[in-house]
């Protein structure tokens, strides 16, 4: 039985872009989900199954973290807003995953999630909108108490669904440098997917780039997460403390290939969020396990 009847997850048997198409504000992206189906298509392709370990599933996991989720009433359709913080931190802490909180319109989103980290005394990476420099600082003192990281997704200025709500902005390295030298734990950049970003990163040298395109939802440049990290991982990596990925990571084998491309932390989003709407808080280690176990 699905413990939320009311959500938007089409629960389709693998999540792979093609149940929710167009479905945004939901579950779904951009292009019709073009980049969605991309991604979670792209780490299955036949040039990554020569990688060395993964025939065995030998290969070491990288370390695996919750990707930063908002808007649970209108992307997702869960029952109640603030609720979907504390039961998706409680699931995720119960199954020993790293944490996230993200940020949104209005501020209640980013609040929610501080304080749901603030309720068990946990960290996690704050992930905040690119708004004004002055709204960001303004926000990671919110988050002082809870962040282990913090970060801003850039790549938020192109959601359709966020541009007539707020006024975000294209961040240049000089805004970025502001708030990396604010911070007082490591700053990530979330959303590099484009290659006006690799100038940005080589300017900027953050401690953390995370290669995103936001599980398909916002416009940028079409193709898949695997194949930006394919194509330019080893270069971003010599430009920051470390590389992450998401987009479209379903199997343990898809976490593999992330990480022999380079990436030393994995997020996970949809995947997540349908194990919490099926079955609450405890369907994520459940999740975890079966996602481990496998290949
Ligand atoms: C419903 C939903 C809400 C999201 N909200 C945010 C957000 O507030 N901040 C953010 O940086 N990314 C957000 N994302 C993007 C995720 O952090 C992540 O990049 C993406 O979901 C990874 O792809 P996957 O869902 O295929 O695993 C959201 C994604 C979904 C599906």
């Amino acid at each position: 039985m699905i413990r939320e009847p009311g959500s938007k997850c089409h629960f389709c048997p693998t999540c792979d872009g093609r149940g929710c198409v167009s479905e945004l504000p939901g579950m779904g992206g951009v292009f019709e989900n073009a980049n969605f189906i991309d991604n979670c298509a792209a780490w299955r392709s036949a040039a990554y199954s020569v990688l060395p370990g993964l025939s065995s599933g030998s290969a070491e996991l990288p370390r695996l973290r919750l990707a930063p989720i908002t808007g649970a009433l209108q992307n997702i359709g869960y029952h109640d807003e603030r609720e979907y913080y504390f039961e998706m931190i409680e699931g995720c802490l119960d199954a020993g995953l790293a944490l996230s909180i993200g940020d949104g319109y209005p501020d209640e989103k980013l609040k929610y999630g501080i304080e749901a980290l603030a309720a068990r005394s946990l960290k996690g990476a704050v992930f905040v909108k690119p708004y004004p420099n002055e709204r960001i600082l303004e926000r990671m003192e919110w988050a002082a108490n809870v962040s282990e990281i913090v970060g801003v997704d850039i790549d938020s200025y192109a959601i359709v669904t966020m541009r007539n709500l707020v006024n975000l902005q294209e961040k240049s390295a000089a805004d970025l440098k502001e708030l990396m030298k604010a911070a007082s734990v490591p700053f990530a950049v979330k959303g590099v997917f484009k290659r006006s970003d690799l100038e940005l990163i080589r300017e900027l040298r953050p401690d953390i780039v995370v290669v995103s395109n936001h599980g398909g939802r916002v416009e940028t440049d079409r193709g898949s997460t695997a194949a930006f990290l394919s194509a330019h991982g080893a270069e971003l990596a010599r430009h920051c403390g470390e590389v992450w990925v998401d987009g479209g990571i379903r199997t343990a084998r898809d976490a593999r290939i992330a990480k022999s491309l380079g990436a030393a932390e994995v997020l996970i989003g949809r995947p997540l969020i349908t194990a919490l709407l099926k079955s609450g808080p405890s369907g994520i280690a459940d999740w975890l396990a079966n996602f481990t176990q496998g290949n």
